[in-house]
């Protein structure tokens, strides 16, 4: 061991007498180039190869440094012993980072690499555009040359995406509006944006436990299905119709789906959209990972009269022509649209393409949720399977669902209600027909004497169900109408209304052709 330092102690000596005496005989220039050629011969004979990853390249910012950083912070935050922190804006967590000039190893499919965190001064302020950091900083990653090909192909893509997805997961969501109406931000940007912080999850969701349980799988089904989509040649896309009576949790489930997955929510105001191609441009600039929302379909805006009555052009073909004419004229509405008085120039079409159609692939992984309190006005065109994946039927408070408000507002898990009381509430919640959001308000109201808000609600359930019985709201023997009787009677007027309506297109069609025909 001493003999080891002894001779490294020798040879530093003798490197201290080489430097010095270049330094006193050789000039700077060749000093320089000396070094220069002993760092080649070194890197010629070494095993390891370089990559540099500055902050700044030229004056743009370089996103492969955010990335590496941000990725490295997953790592960091457990090992290292000297860290720095910071919190980006619109974040509500704190990311860990690599101090100045420390470094971390990193293991990737087997192969160890090495990164360091290099930050220098600036000596000179060169001319730029914006003034640039003082501080020089960059990351070095040394991998040995034999994983050079692995590590240039897959170690940087998987340090981007992760990067994406602990940005994601830190930054708070967006809420997105087009309530701008047509115009442009600074940025040409026609969303407008808040954090959305809204705090409904699966959890606080009351609905049949088995039910909400399909959703969530579904959903993580889709978020993890990148290969299946691709595989199968379907657009990376989902759409969720979610109807039911006001009040039973249709905008509540949509927040819960937003931060169960980590999504933005872009809440399409159809309303202010003038044509088709303004909702082609709004689609173009949403991004993936993200749930398109249109609330109350049946309200937004006439979509159920697909064609309309025409004189010579097909009605179907008529509706794409008449957005388009009214585009190349640049018109927000003339007023002959759809020849129903309508300003609004969206035709059922332009929606369905807007969901369907080649545009809605330009991006990817994202999810478009329809509501409605009326299914049955829907066009059955918006309700077929490919469009609408999954419909959820948003019902009145069933006894599971009224077990998870109790436990939301005043804390109580069934036990701590009674068996009896349990049982009296089982039997009329049914007959009741109250909605989550009355149920709510009404423990919300008495949460700090939790047996006064137990009592008055039976009491309001009850009396709430006498008078649907006595009214004969209620069908069946017993005037029980069950949840799965109300959602086969909107969903067969739904159908029944399709076959109407496709037998009129179609005998429409047919007088349609007979007129071309004549003419
Ligand atoms: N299923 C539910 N689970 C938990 N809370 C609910 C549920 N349904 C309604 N609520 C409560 O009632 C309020 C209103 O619900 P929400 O806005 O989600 O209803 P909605 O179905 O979207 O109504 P509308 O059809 O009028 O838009 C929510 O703030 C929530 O507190
Ligand atoms: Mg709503």
């Amino acid at each position: 061991m001493k003999e080891y330092w002894t001779s490294l102690a020798s040879l530093l000596g003798v490197f201290a007498f080489c430097q010095s005496l270049m330094h006193s005989i050789f000039p700077p220039e060749l000093r320089f180039a000396f070094l220069k050629f002993f760092n080649r011969v070194f890197h010629l004979f070494s095993s390891y190869c370089y990559f540099d990853i500055t902050e700044i390249d030229g004056v743009n910012t370089n996103e492969l440094y955010n990335a590496v950083q941000l990725y490295l912070s997953s790592s960091v935050s457990i090992a290292g012993n000297r860290l720095s922190l910071t919190r980006a804006v619109n974040s509500s967590s704190i990311t860990f980072g690599l101090s100045n000039n420390d470094s971390i190893v990193d293991t990737f499919n087997g192969v160890t690499v090495l990164w360091e965190h290099v930050v220098t001064q600036r000596q000179t302020q060169t001319f730029a555009w914006r003034p640039l950091p003082e501080e020089k900083r960059g990351f070095t990653l040394r991998i040995k040359k034999k994983d050079k090909t692995l590590i240039l192909n897959s170690y940087l893509d998987y340090i981007m995406e992760r990067a994406n997805e602990i940005r994601r997961k830190n930054q708070d969501r967006l809420l997105y509006t087009n309530s701008r109406g047509g115009s442009l931000d600074s940025r040409g940007h026609p969303w407008e944006s808040v954090p959305f912080k809204h705090p409904s999850t699966f959890e606080t969701l009351a609905m049949d436990p088995l039910k909400k349980q399909q959703i969530m799988d579904d959903l993580k089904d889709f978020a993890n299905g990148q290969v299946f989509y691709q595989k199968t040649g379907r657009a990376w896309k989902r759409g969720y119709l979610l109807y039911g009576p006001p009040g039973t949790g249709k905008s509540s489930m949509i927040a819960a789906m937003a931060n169960y997955l980590g999504y933005d929510i872009y809440d399409l105001e159809l309303t202010e959209v003038h044509s088709n191609s303004e909702l082609r441009k709004l689609l173009m600039k949403t991004s993936s990972k993200s749930i398109i929302v249109i609330e109350d379909i049946d309200c937004s805006i006439n979509l159920t009269n697909r064609k309309k009555n025409s004189s010579n052009v097909s009605s179907l073909s008529r509706s794409y022509y008449e957005a388009e004419t009214r585009n190349g004229s640049g018109s927000g509405g003339s007023g002959e649209e759809g020849g129903n008085g309508n300003n609004n120039t969206i035709t059922l079409s332009g929606l369905l393409n807007f969901t369907d159609g080649l545009w809605s692939c330009c991006g990817s992984e994202r999810i478009f949720v329809f509501t409605t309190n009326h299914i049955e006005k829907l066009d059955p065109a918006l309700l077929r399977s490919g469009r609408m994946d999954m419909r959820i039927y948003m019902s009145f408070c069933n006894f599971p669902s009224l077990k998870i408000l109790l436990k939301n507002y005043l804390g109580y898990e069934e036990e701590d209600v009674g068996e009896d009381l349990l049982k009296e509430m089982e039997r009329v919640v049914d007959k009741a027909e109250m909605t989550p959001a009355d149920v709510s308000e009404a423990l919300i109201k008495n949460r700090r004497d939790k047996e006064k808000a137990i009592r008055d609600l039976l009491e309001d359930l009850k009396s709430r169900g006498e008078r649907n019985v006595k009214d004969g709201k209620l069908r069946g023997g017993n005037g029980n109408l069950t949840e799965l009787e109300v959602v086969e009677e909107q969903e067969k007027r739904a159908i029944d209304s399709q076959n109407g309506r496709d037998e009129k297109d179609h005998d429409e069609e047919e007088i349609e052709l007979e007129d071309n025909i004549c003419r």
